[in-house]
């Protein structure tokens, strides 16, 4: 997989080199490419926003920039990720989608938002999703996709050391993870739920779904299909 990140602030993506993604980074398995917008600017301020057309408050990101920085990126297979507010909700599905693809290229808005044209011109041309990472607001699109690359990249095949450990998380079946535990039996006058060390490994299972369906029942309703 490659990842291409466009945005006025690359230092902000310096990060990507630590954890897991640094690993799968060195393995090859991942290849990321960051990009400062400015680049595809020719003014002397290397101007990247302009004021609304329709009046009202902030700065617009000017489409010319875009327009240059994306053609010099996406090729047909290509998905382009817009992190916006304005989004559908990135969910774990969409990362299950997402890892599978052979090139991510995404466009990190500031100030107001980018001119709505690139979204529409790219949208003729390659598949673009416009993504947001929940129901508040962000400065800029760079944390969004920061989240989004880890949710996305922790599933690419060979990133974590153990598959395994993938299968049982919230979101991935659905439901929230039940609550683990580990050494010591006894903290602090808490025991453990003694199904978990009785060593039977269907009643853990069962007792582990359990508490799944419990605490998505109490804590995200909204997840549960109605029937
Ligand atoms: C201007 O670019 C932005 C601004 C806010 C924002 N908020 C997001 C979110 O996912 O909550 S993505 C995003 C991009």
């Amino acid at each position: 997989m490659r990842l291409d990140i466009v945005t006025i602030f690359p230092e902000f993506f310096g990060v990507l080199d630590v954890s897991l993604l640094g690993r799968a980074r060195a393995a090859g398995v991942i290849e990321v490419g960051v990009h400062d917008l400015r680049d595809h600017t020719h003014d002397r301020h290397r101007t990247v926003d302009d004021t609304p057309y329709g009046g009202g408050a902030g700065m617009v990101m000017k489409p010319e920039p875009w327009g240059e920085a994306l053609d010099a990126l996406l090729t047909p297979r290509s998905v382009l990720i817009v992190p916006s507010p304005a989004g559908h909700p990135f969910t774990q599905r969409q990362a299950r989608e997402l890892a599978v693809r052979e090139h991510l290229v995404f466009a990190c808005g500031r100030y107001e938002g980018i001119d709505q044209r690139v979204v529409d011109h790219y949208s003729e041309r390659t598949e673009v999703r416009v993504l947001s990472i929940g129901d508040y607001v962000l400065n800029g699109g760079e944390v969004a996709t920061m989240a989004m690359i880890e949710a996305i990249a922790r599933l690419v095949p060979g990133v974590v050391g153990n598959p395994e450990s993938l299968t049982e998380e919230s979101h991935e079946d659905g439901l929230l993870e039940y609550p683990s535990y580990t050494k010591p039996a006894s903290w602090r006058g808490l025991e453990v739920p003694p199904v978990l060390l009785s060593g039977n490994h269907g009643a853990v299972a069962d007792w582990r779904r359990e508490q799944q369906l419990a605490r998505t029942r109490a804590i995200r309703p909204d997840l549960i299909e109605k029937p």
